[in-house]
């Protein structure tokens, strides 16, 4: 049993009388400002690095909710994707309902070792039991330390929100189970004059313990910045190496969850495995609260370019996923998005497609058909040209080198001219691979080409 909270000498917080709210950097009429101290802080990127999961949490809250046979699909996909690799090492669960406790069971039954399955629980003793019961060895708690929540919300004072939170980790950690704190808001909060001691405090506890304290970094309202030279409370590099640095975390003690307010959301998950946190988090298809969350995928990019390779990663299971959320969750992603996208790697523009035509690589960055099972795309419209339609006609039907219509055939401008006449009439919309199979067909029934039309 350790020592009451009020008992103990805790690290004291700056208390303060009137809220810090940063006013100067966010003045709520204006759009935000970043600002700029120049203290490059050096790279720090930890051997082992790995994403978690939110998909179930922070992803699932902003949409319609998910029934147990949907959480259990998509558990199973993730788990696929991952393929035993382990990037994607956790996945946290709401324990609210009957109903988020059944999906837990059910995926708890599959056996699987990655992703570990975590909760997510309100500060309350029974949720503890209930964590305990469900055999769950880490359970996220929010612990909001901006004083914007402090004040505004919790109407507190910093010392009594620590007392607060120091309470809720050490009844998790005298129930056994591993507290991954939730820092809410912290890239509006006043660092050292709250966020440095209370995170020794939970250090110290955990010590005491001998049971690990997850720190996750919440950049709430998504105004983190990933550039370095910034100053705190939004700096990315400043958090992160300070979390290292100052407070004595070791990396896997350090998580990041950041939000898409400002576009910035993947540049701030990468920037705090530069500086050394070991794991980010993130969701499917990046859904979460408004902007959304991180996107898990576009972390698996990251994460190949930054380490070199994904090891056993199944990448073309996001296909899967994006078809699921389709059907089964009547979630359309945006065909521009990348990696998962239905136009992620089309072509429309003529001098695009007549790149295509000599390499692939000049207008592909990587070969999208091997990694991904997506070969690049070409889509006819009004600026496609003659290039255009050529790679349109190589790519759908696969054609060999051998095979392969120049752009200088005559039938291509057999299909040109049809082409343009639409769009003379009128036309807006590109055109669909359906028209373009029939005027294909036409223009090249009496030459050499005869198509076998496999797609
Ligand atoms: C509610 C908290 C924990 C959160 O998800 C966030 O800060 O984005």
């Amino acid at each position: 049993m350790l020592k009451n909270i009020e008992g103990r000498q805790n690290i004291p917080v700056m208390d303060v009388l009137e809220p810090q709210l940063y006013r100067d950097v966010f003045p709520y009429e204006e759009i935000p400002k970043i600002r700029f101290n120049n203290a490059f802080v050096p790279y720090n990127l930890p051997e082992t690095i790995w994403i978690t999961d939110t998909t179930f949490r922070d992803g699932q809250q902003s949409m319609a909710s998910f029934s147990v046979d949907q959480i259990v699909r998509l558990f199973k996909l993730i788990h696929k994707l991952d393929n035993g690799e382990g990037v994607i090492r956790q996945s946290e669960f709401f324990l609210y309902s009957e109903k988020d406790r059944e999906a837990v069971r059910k995926c708890q039954e599959l056996g699987y070792e990655f992703p570990e399955i975590t909760s997510w629980i309100r500060a309350d003793e029974r949720d503890f039991k209930l964590v305990k019961e469900m055999n769950i060895a880490e359970t996220g708690m929010l612990m909001s330390c901006s004083d914007y929540h402090i004040f505004k919300k919790l109407k507190m004072t910093r010392s009594e929100a620590m007392q607060h939170y120091l309470t809720l980790a050490m009844k998790a950690m005298e129930a056994g189970i591993k507290p991954r704190c939730h820092l809410e808001d912290i890239t509006r909060a006043d660092f050292y004059g709250f966020v440095v001691p209370f995170v020794k405090n939970l250090k110290r506890l955990s010590q005491e313990t001998g049971i690990s304290v997850k720190i996750r970094a919440c950049d709430t309202l998504g105004v983190g910045v990933p550039y370095n030279g910034t100053e705190l409370p939004r700096s990315v590099p400043g958090i992160v190496s300070e979390l290292r640095n100052g407070c004595g975390l070791r990396p896997e003690e350090i998580e990041w969850h950041g939000h898409n307010d400002y576009h910035n959301v993947v540049t701030t998950s990468t920037a705090s495995w530069l500086h050394g946190g070991a794991s980010v988090n993130a969701a499917l298809l990046g859904i979460g609260e408004r902007t959304g969350n991180c996107p898990l995928e576009a972390m698996l990019f990251e994460y190949a370019q930054l380490k070199g390779s994904l090891g056993k990663v199944n990448l073309p299971v996001l296909n899967e996923i994006v078809r699921f959320f389709k059907e089964e969750l009547s979630y359309t992603v945006d065909p521009k998005r990348p990696f998962v996208g239905s136009e992620f790697n089309m072509t429309k523009a003529g001098i695009h497609a007549d790149g295509l035509l000599k390499d692939e690589s000049i207008y592909n960055s990587f070969d999208t058909n091997k990694l991904l099972n997506r070969p690049v795309v070409v889509k006819v419209n009004q600026s496609s040209g003659a290039a255009g339609i050529a790679a349109w006609i190589n790519t759908y039907y696969h054609l060999d080198t051998l095979e392969k219509v120049d752009k200088h055939d005559p039938r291509i401008a057999t299909v040109k001219r049809w082409v343009d006449n639409t769009y003379e009439a009128g036309r807006t919309e590109a055109v669909s691979n359906a028209e373009m199979e029939q005027q294909v067909k036409k223009a090249f029934t009496t030459g050499i080409h005869q198509f076998s039309l496999v797609k």
